[in-house]
């Protein structure tokens, strides 16, 4: 199996930290999993999945794509090869939904009209109506539309790698496990490799082919959801999963 994400022994140590922030991380994603990374506030998780687009560069260590060093290639082509979805969405103000959503494909300099057809498909995809949506302004959509038009955009020019950096955190319980499910059933249609950071137990055993448990910027568990419930690795691993359960105690 090709793998598509490789850390090689990777440390993050930002010049003000007194500890690593990723502390000597080694792992292989292979091409198609949806690997969600778990783990505490400040464990490190975003620190890591910036470090595969080069927002931020490790200390020391390496890491390849696809068997490439991404230390040799230029960030901005890198990026444009991988998606981005943050919190925050970032969608372009000024920019209708389509103009939004045709960033990267316009420059690469698509065609118009196959711009035009894969703005619209996407928007399917992540379940908007196109002829209701395409014009619209970000300020115009409620958060989960524009968490749904920050997907699209990342999607646009068919990336085969997707970051995605707690892409649901601020949405309502009923829409993220809406907009949970819609991700589920892309990644089954796309063969796309997503990685995927979230502090929610439930939404990391939800989504994850794997799930990559961190604390204190080191590796804890990296394994199947039914595997991490069954057979916790170590004592950090069980006491979450403990929980998960014992946040549902008051339904005794
Ligand atoms: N730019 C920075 N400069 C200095 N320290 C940083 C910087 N970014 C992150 N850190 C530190 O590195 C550690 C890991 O941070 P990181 O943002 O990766 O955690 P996280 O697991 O994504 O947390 P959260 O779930 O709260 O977003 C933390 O101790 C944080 O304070």
């Amino acid at each position: 199996m090709e793998i598509a994400v490789e850390f090689k022994d990777v440390t993050k140590k930002f010049p003000q930290g007194v500890k690593n922030a990723v502390n000597h991380v080694s792992f292989q994603i292979r091409a198609g999993e949806l690997v969600t990374i778990l783990g505490t506030s400040g464990c490190g998780k975003t620190t890591l999945m910036k470090m595969v687009n080069r927002l931020y560069e490790p200390t020391s260590g390496e890491i390849f794509i696809f068997g490439e060093n991404i230390r040799q290639k230029d960030p901005v082509k890198l990026r444009q090869g991988i998606g981005y979805v943050i919190q925050q969405i970032g969608l372009f103000p000024h920019m209708t939904v389509a103009k939004n959503i045709a960033v990267v494909p316009e420059i690469l300099n698509w065609e118009k009209e196959s711009i035009e057809s894969r703005t619209h498909e996407l928007l399917r995809m992540v379940n908007l109506d196109p002829e209701e949506f395409c014009s619209r302004y970000p300020a115009q959509l409620s958060g989960g539309q524009q968490q749904r038009v920050g997907l699209a955009r990342a999607l646009a020019a068919d990336p085969k790698i997707m970051l995605l950096d707690e892409p649901f955190g601020a949405i309502d319980a009923i829409n993220r496990g809406k907009l949970q499910d819609e991700l589920l059933s892309i990644h089954q249609s796309s063969q796309k490799t997503f990685l995927f950071v979230t502090h929610d137990i439930t939404e990391a055993l939800k989504l994850g082919t794997r799930v990559l448990i961190m604390d204190q910027g080191e590796i804890k568990q990296f394994a199947p959801p039914r595997e991490i419930v069954n057979n916790p690795a170590n004592e950090y691993v069980a006491s979450l999963m403990k929980s998960v359960v014992e946040g549902l105690e008051f339904l005794k």
